[in-house]
């Protein structure tokens, strides 16, 4: 079989993305195909869908917060109940699929997966794939923290819609998608005409994909062009900026001044020159932070030191995965993580060629990147 299984875990698909985006639309598309495998559905709307399909189950809305106190882990109890009831149903079905109403943080949905042990042990989170309108994207990544932080969660993107828009305007929204996200797959859709293999059942491969991307390889993006779109918004600055914006007002970050997508400055990236890099627009609130150690790593320094850095900064950190190499253990550790909650397991072993060094990724808000590369750099070395 194509997607040969590496666990017999149900794979689970979050979709995502702001309202009227194309969420359903995709839901369509993958239901209707033509792919041999069986979905069953759970959307957390009550159920307009008119699709004639017995596993579509509806979702009310009931989210616990987690009784550690903390207020960035939260599961859904409704969730839970449906992937039990699933459960024993198994066999009526290959794969879940899970669509999210439009403001929905794809946190408490993906931390169920992480969290209950019964669901854990039957499902395995998959990807969280973002739908985006291309023609409003933009738009609501000023207005909507909700539309930012799914773009932030993604594993895959997909852009939706770009036949209501110029191709530059569709290149500088990917930009600002790559500056928020750079890992997230990116598809360009109208009527979410994206490949399915690009969104359903990636996980094996994905992680690899992702922690091989460099986001010191984007280009940041000029932005003196003009912007005929702006519908006259104001001008808007990064968090160092000396104008009064009051929800801006941190600065607890020491790095240089940093200004928001309009500013005109000239940004700190590697001025690289380009053949078939790709485009980012530096976001003032969302990053990503990259890191790599050649070599290996021993475990009871590393480990604690993901675990304290998650505790302390998992309201900012949104996401994170990583491969690492251990010190005298032939298989690979591979962890990914929502805000203060993380999943981790040895898996399959490093093969001969492959070279053992550890690879992390975060992303999230105003991470303190200084203190996370040298806490790294202590923890590996
Ligand atoms: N022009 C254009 N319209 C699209 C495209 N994809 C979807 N639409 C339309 O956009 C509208 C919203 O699409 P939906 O799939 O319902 O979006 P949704 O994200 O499920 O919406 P909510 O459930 O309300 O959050 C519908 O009228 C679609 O027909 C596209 O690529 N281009």
């Amino acid at each position: 079989m194509e997607h040969a299984a590496l666990t017999d875990k149900i794979p689970v698909t979050v979709i995502t993305g702001y309202l009227g985006a194309g969420k359903t639309t995709l839901l369509n598309r993958i239901l209707t195909e033509q792919h041999g495998r069986r979905y069953a559905v759970i959307v957390n709307e009550f159920g307009e869908i008119g699709i004639d399909n017995d596993l579509i189950v509806g979702a009310d809305e009931e989210v616990f917060e987690m009784n550690n106190g903390c207020i960035c882990c939260t599961v859904r109890g409704d969730l839970i109940r449906i992937i039990e009831g699933l459960m024993r149903r198994r066999g009526k079905f290959d794969a879940i699929i899970v669509e999210t109403t439009g403001l929905a943080d794809p946190a408490p949905v993906a931390q169920t997966f992480f969290v209950d042990a019964d669901v854990k042990d039957a499902a395995q989170l998959d990807a969280v794939v973002t739908v985006a309108d291309a023609k409003w994207l933009s738009e609501r990544l000023k207005d909507a923290p909700e539309a930012k932080t799914q773009i932030a969660f993604a594993d895959v993107v997909i852009l939706n819609k770009t036949d209501l828009v110029t191709p530059e305007e569709l290149e500088e929204t990917e930009a600002r998608i790559r500056g928020i996200n750079p890992y997230a797959s990116l598809h360009r859709a109208v009527k979410a005409n994206v490949p399915l293999n690009a969104v359903l059942e990636r996980s094996a491969f994905d992680l690899d994909r992702i922690l091989q991307i460099e986001p010191n390889f984007l280009v940041a993006e000029e932005h003196d062009h003009d912007h005929h779109h702006h519908h006259g918004h104001d001008h808007e600055c990064g968090p160092e900026c000396d104008h009064d914006h009051e929800h801006h007002a941190h600065d607890h970050h020491d790095h240089d001044h940093e200004c928001g997508p309009e500013c005109e400055h000239e940004h700190h990236h590697h001025d690289h020159d380009g053949h078939g890099h790709l485009k980012a627009i530096h976001d003032s609130e969302m990053q990503s932070i990259s890191l790599r150690h050649a070599g290996e790593v021993d475990p009871e320094r590393f480990v604690p030191w993901l675990n304290e850095l998650v505790q302390k900064e998992g309201a900012d950190i949104l996401r994170c995965k990583g491969i690492v190499a251990f010190k005298n253990e032939p298989r690979r550790f591979v962890f990914q993580g929502v805000h203060m909650i993380l999943d981790g397991d040895l898996q399959r072993e490093w093969k001969d060629d492959e070279k053992r060094e550890s690879r992390l990724v975060f992303i999230g808000r105003k991470l303190k990147e200084d203190a996370i590369r040298k806490g790294f750099e202590a923890a590996v070395s």
